[in-house]
Formats: C-alpha cells, structure tokens, sequence
C-alpha cells in the first residue's frame, strides 16, 4: 500500500471471492475452480493448494482438504487475487480443524501462496484478510502483525482489464535506494500510521505518498498520473498503486467524492478503450468472513 510496499495492506469489502472447504479422509488436496479464470487446479500450482499442503506436511496430518473456489477477484489485478485464495486456504482449514492456530501462524502457511504467486514470501496483503482492516507487517520471518485502527474512509478502486504479474512488477524494482529517498519513505510510513491511528484525515493524505516503488511501476499502469491528478482534484484524500498494479486506489472522506473519482477513473480509460472495473467500498474491518 503506496509508501507501506510489503508492510501496509488494508481489506475491503468487494471484489471478494467464495470458497468452501470440505475435510477428505485422506493427506490429499483437490481445488476445484468455478469460474473462468482458467487458473490450474493442480495443488502444487495452485496458491491455494500449497498453503494446504504445507499444512498437511507440517501437521503430518491424515486427512485432507477439497476446496471449491469461486473466484472474483482477478489474477494479476494487484487487488490480493493471490491473497484471498492463500488467506481463504488457511482460515478454512484452521476452522475444520478446530481452530488450532494462531493468526500469524495462519499468516505464515499463507505466505507460501504468495510466495507461488510471486517468488516472495511477503504478507502485505495476507494479513488484512487475516486480521480485517489495515494492518502493519512488523516483520514477516518471524511474523509479527500489528493490527492498525479502521479509519471510517471510502475506497476507490480501478482495475483497467490489463494483467501485471507481481512476479514480472517486482522484477522491475531497484534493489537499492538513495538515502533521501528512504528518509522521505520513512517519514511517509510513519505519519501514515500516526494518521490512521490517530484518524488524522489530513496526515493520511499528506503521508499516502510513495517515492520508491511507484516511480518505477507507475510506467506499466496507463493514464496513472492523469487518474491520480483528477482524483486529488476531486477531493480524494490520497492514493496511488494498489498491490503490484495495474490497479489504482483513492481513499475519500465521503461518498460522494469516492462515486465522482470511480466516474472519472471509467471515463478516463473509456477515453482510451481499455475497459476497466471499478469498484467503492469502507475498508473492512474482518478480512474473511466464515459462513457455516
Ligand atoms: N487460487 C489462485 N488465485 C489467484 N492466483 C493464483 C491462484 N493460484 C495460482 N495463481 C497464480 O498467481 C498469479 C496471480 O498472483 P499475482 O500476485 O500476480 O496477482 P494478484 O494477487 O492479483 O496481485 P497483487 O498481489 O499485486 O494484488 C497468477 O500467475 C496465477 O496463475
Ligand atoms: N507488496 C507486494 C504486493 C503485491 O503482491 C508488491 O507490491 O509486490
């Protein structure tokens, strides 16, 4: 999330995704996918399926697990379609196992999804779903999430019909850093956190700003600057890239704000014949919901 790569996530309500969770007799993993995403249902490929599998091993477990997905988030959207199907695996397993783990170590099975996904065990986006709201990774190995306040903010989300592996967007990244720049991150990170504890609107806004990452991806994301300009325009308190991209997020105070930046982020991709989705929600405040 902008300044917070790899350590700030936040949860929202939609796109969200359906799976069910069946406990087989036998140490076996079947995924089922019902929907068109075409993505593999071998486990072993599968975020889902090695997040089980992993547990199973870990475990020395009998049984297994059959899990049947319907999945709405896209892959490769950079709004957690990986995540969600890794979270969703260990929170449903954990709940037909008699809730034996913890959260972070719910966390730790679910970052060898991401880890699938995109080569990295990282779990920005894991632990929002794990533990709903905003959350700070403190530190992934060993894992140490810090649960952050639910500022009562509309997000708006875009995602213009284009596919960014996180793979191919971390690929691209500089693996060092000037240290003004990591200054100004800090001081972004930190009055960020400070903002969102303190429900602080305007050190939000002032802190939503990335010097690191997002100079760099923003180039694979059309119409970013132009999207990110109109939103402040129209009174977003701030945004930038969400996950790796291509999708862009703005947080509003209200609902109105939010409804006119989704208008404009539809006209502006319209205008440029990339058909994009679109979506508003609250920040949630319990990542996955568990039906019976
Ligand atoms: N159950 C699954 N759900 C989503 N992606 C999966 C799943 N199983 C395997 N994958 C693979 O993971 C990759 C998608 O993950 P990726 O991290 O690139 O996208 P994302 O999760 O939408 O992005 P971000 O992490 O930036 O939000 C694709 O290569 C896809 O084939
Ligand atoms: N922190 C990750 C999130 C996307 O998986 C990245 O930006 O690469």
């Amino acid at each position: 999330m902008v300044c917070g790569f790899d350590i700030l996530g936040m949860a929202i309500h939609e796109p969200y995704d359906e799976m069910e969770l069946k406990l087989l007799e036998t140490p076996e993993v079947i995924i089922r996918h019902r929907d068109d995403f075409g993505l593999p249902e071998e486990p072993s490929a599968n975020v889902a399926g090695v997040v089980l599998l992993k547990m199973i091993e870990h475990l020395n477990l009998k049984k297994g697990f059959e899990v049947t997905i319907r999945k709405r988030i896209k892959p490769g959207s950079g709004l957690g379609s990986s995540a969600a199907s890794a979270a969703g695996a260990a929170v449903g397993a954990n709940e037909l196992l008699g809730n034996i783990f913890k959260r972070e170590e719910l966390v730790y099975f679910a970052m060898f999804g991401e880890e699938l996904a995109s080569g990295v065990r990282h779990a920005d986006n894991i632990a929002p779903c794990i533990y709903g709201g905003i959350t700070l990774v403190k530190s992934s190995d060993p894992v140490d999430i810090i649960p952050l306040s639910t500022p009562d903010l509309f997000v708006t989300a875009v995602h213009p019909q284009i596919e960014v592996k996180t793979s191919d967007a971390r690929q691209i990244l500089k693996t060092t850093v000037l240290l003004k720049d990591a200054i100004a991150q800090w001081g972004n990170i930190a009055g960020l956190i400070a903002g969102i504890q303190k429900n602080d609107y305007g050190l939000i806004g002032r802190s939503l700003k990335d010097v690191i990452i997002e100079p760099v991806r923003s180039i694979l994301i059309p119409k970013f600057d132009e999207i990110k300009k109109k939103s402040m325009e129209l009174k977003a308190l701030g945004g930038g890239i969400s996950g790796s991209g291509p999708s862009v997020f703005m947080l509003s105070e209200t609902e109105k704000v939010s409804r006119c930046i989704a208008e404009m982020m539809k006209d502006t991709y319209d205008g440029i014949g990339i058909e994009s989705m679109v979506c508003i929600s609250k920040i949630n405040p319990s990542g996955i919901t568990i039906m019976d």
